[in-house]
């Protein structure tokens, strides 16, 4: 069974390597809005697939290192587009939760990625 849980977090960012003109060169900020999918079995005793709070527990801190913050001054996001930032989240939460299989970023309502790893 597949669930998920969203966080929201705001950011600041720019990317370096647009040509000059292009309006993402200039700093400007986004709501994204993250979405991580758990796989697992329905567990008989508890009734879930994980604790959403658990979740939550795990996730957090990541998201707290992007939250009010500028993207490219964290380590490995440099050139912080939504595709590189949705590969650095797959890679920070895999390791503490194995069982995820996909992540979901949006960066604008209109605008976003989906990815399940290599
Ligand atoms: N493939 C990608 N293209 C763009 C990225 C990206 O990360 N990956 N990022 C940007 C900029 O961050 C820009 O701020 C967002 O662009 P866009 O979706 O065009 O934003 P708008 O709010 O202007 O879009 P609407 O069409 O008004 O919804 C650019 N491209
Ligand atoms: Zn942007």
């Amino acid at each position: 069974m597949l669930i998920y849980k969203k966080f929201i977090f705001d950011s600041a960012h720019f990317l370096p390597n647009v040509p000059e003109g292009h309006k993402c060169k200039n700093m400007h900020g986004h709501t994204y809005q993250l979405t991580v999918f758990i796989d697992g079995p329905l567990l008989p005793n508890e009734g879930w697939v994980i604790d959403y709070g658990d979740l939550k527990r795990l996730i957090k801190p990541i998201i707290d290192r992007l939250d009010h913050n500028c993207l490219n001054d964290i380590p490995g996001l440099e050139n912080p587009t939504s595709e590189i930032l949705a590969v650095w989240l797959w890679n920070q939460v895999k390791p503490l939760i194995p069982a995820l299989k996909r992540v979901e970023l949006n960066e604008t309502a209109s605008s976003g990625v989906i990815y399940e790893g290599e």
